[in-house]
């Protein structure tokens, strides 16, 4: 279980995160929502305890119970530590170390099964930067299922995938036990998971069911994320989960 309480994100006098509040009880699939920019990066990148130098934060964060505000994951303990799904796979990994050495599990050839990358031998012997970017992507994800935590946050998972690549790992990511996504897209979040949350400039404006949201949203933003997902692909239905 995850909790967030008034969580203020500041670089110097430019609030980034204003008051953020919300929950993740065990088994729950959150969305979080929001235009580029909005702060979502950062919201994920306080709860893994990971902002930048010269980013500071306020409010609590507490995982399984543990006050691990500003405390980076390796220092917390076991139960604390959500695995995290980087934005930037390309930094994400240690470009020096074959991906099999990354992923150290022994069911690593099924793992990247599960993501959708079936020529295991050739990746797992291969470096992060002999790999096109969607299998990069893949990859950071078998590395988050393997640590088998708790809690999987995932930053924008999905961003350099095709449709058939996006379902493999939307799947695979409906196995982790609990879930915090951030995406820009609704339709995917839709898909994914049970409960959304919008921020906008770092606030957030609207939260609860997927059902609700989808079926009456209350703020201008959503409705034009809607509107925008069904305008981009109008053979997609908008569905609950
Ligand atoms: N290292 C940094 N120093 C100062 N400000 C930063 C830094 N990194 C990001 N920001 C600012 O913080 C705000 C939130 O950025 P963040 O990366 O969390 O947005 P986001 O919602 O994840 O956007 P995107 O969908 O484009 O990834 C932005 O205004 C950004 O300019």
């Amino acid at each position: 279980m995850l909790v967030v309480d008034d969580l203020c994100i500041d670089a110097g006098r430019t609030r980034i995160a204003r008051h953020v509040s919300f929950e993740i009880p065990d088994g729950r699939r959150l969305g979080l929502l929001g235009a580029s920019g909005s702060g979502k990066s950062m919201i994920a990148s306080a709860l893994v305890g990971a902002l930048p130098p010269g980013i500071t934060c306020s409010g609590r964060i507490v995982v399984d119970g543990h006050n691990v505000t500003g405390v980076p994951t390796p220092r917390r303990p076991p139960a604390a530590r959500p695995a995290m799904v980087f934005q930037d796979s390309a930094t994400a990994l240690n470009p020096m170390v074959t991906v099999g050495k990354q992923l150290r599990t022994s069911d690593s050839a099924e793992l990247l099964e599960r993501v959708g990358l079936r020529d295991a031998r050739r990746i797992l012997a291969s470096h992060p930067l002999e790999l096109s970017g969607g299998q990069r992507q893949r990859v950071c994800i078998a590395v988050a299922l393997a640590r088998k935590s708790p809690l999987v946050i995932a930053d924008e998972p999905t961003t350099a995938l095709d449709v058939i690549g996006q379902a493999r790992v939307l799947d695979a990511l409906r196995e982790v036990p609990s879930l915090l996504l951030i995406t820009h897209d609704i339709a995917v979040a839709a898909q994914l998971c049970d409960h959304l949350m919008v921020l906008d400039s770092g606030r957030i404006v609207e939260s609860g069911s997927t059902a609700a949201i989808l079926d009456s949203p209350r703020t201008n933003l959503v409705v034009r994320m809607l509107d925008r997902a069904r305008a981009a692909d109008p053979f997609r239905q908008l569905v609950v989960p």
